[in-house]
């Protein structure tokens, strides 16, 4: 099954030359796939219009085999799609940790009790439990990312988008990131400057390149 089609997509900030002419590609059930690109090449850009948070100005979006145009289309796609932003201040708004990992399976309907053992579990899987209780604005960087982490994984996504999930991560726990990645049956996408982790983690991979994604 195709997860994720992109193709011909063009796109320009307001006022601003073209960053995305003509990128195309194809994430599949279970591939793990990297973008590479020098920063500002529109990455994460690719990333927001795969989820319909921004519209491109041509080509067509198409998730689990359905185009996908106007925001109701995308509603679906944000359930069964994880995206960790590369600002963890992007995703997380609740005061504490448990509450901010609650969130979205509240959202999806679950009761109560029912986010609360998804909350216990996804945090003992990350071996966080530690967290659950803290405010969620006062956490380092690095225990942001992983609590971004949770969040999407309490969601139970049918795949993911990585947007530099190692920034701010210590070498030990980038490294338990890598093995906790690795674990998950999910397709991945990942975009990360870190060369090995990509290596490790997704080494087949595009680079996005004058608004393109050419095989690397
Ligand atoms: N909301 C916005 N309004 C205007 N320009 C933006 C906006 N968001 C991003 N840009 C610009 O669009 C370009 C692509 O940004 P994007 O974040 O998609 O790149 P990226 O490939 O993810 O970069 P990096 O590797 O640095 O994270 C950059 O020049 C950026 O400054």
């Amino acid at each position: 099954m195709t997860i994720l089609q992109l193709d011909d997509i063009h796109f320009a900030y307001a006022g601003q030359a073209p960053i995305l002419a003509g990128a195309s590609m194809q994430l599949e059930a279970g591939q793990r796939l990297s973008i590479t690109g020098p920063n500002g090449a529109g990455k994460s850009t690719l990333f927001r219009i795969s989820l319909g948070l921004q519209s491109p100005t041509a080509g067509q979006v198409t998730v689990f085999g359905k185009p996908r145009n106007v925001e109701a289309d995308f509603l679906d796609v944000r359930r069964r799609v994880g995206l960790v932003f590369q600002d963890p201040d992007d995703q997380l708004f609740c005061p504490t940790v448990a509450e901010d990992i609650a969130f979205g399976p509240l959202n999806l309907g679950r009761s109560k009790e029912e986010a609360l053992q998804i909350v216990d579990r996804v945090l003992t899987d990350l071996d966080l439990m530690h967290l659950k209780e803290r405010i969620t604005h006062k956490l380092s960087g690095g225990e942001k990312r992983l609590v971004t982490l949770a969040t999407v994984l309490a969601m139970e996504p049918e795949a993911l988008l990585l947007d530099e999930p190692t920034n701010a991560l210590d070498t030990k726990n980038e490294a338990r990131l890598l093995e906790i990645l690795q674990a998950l049956p999910q397709a991945i996408l990942l975009v990360s400057h870190s060369p090995a982790f990509r290596q490790a983690l997704a080494p087949d991979s595009l680079i996005l390149e004058d608004g393109q994604l050419i095989s690397a």
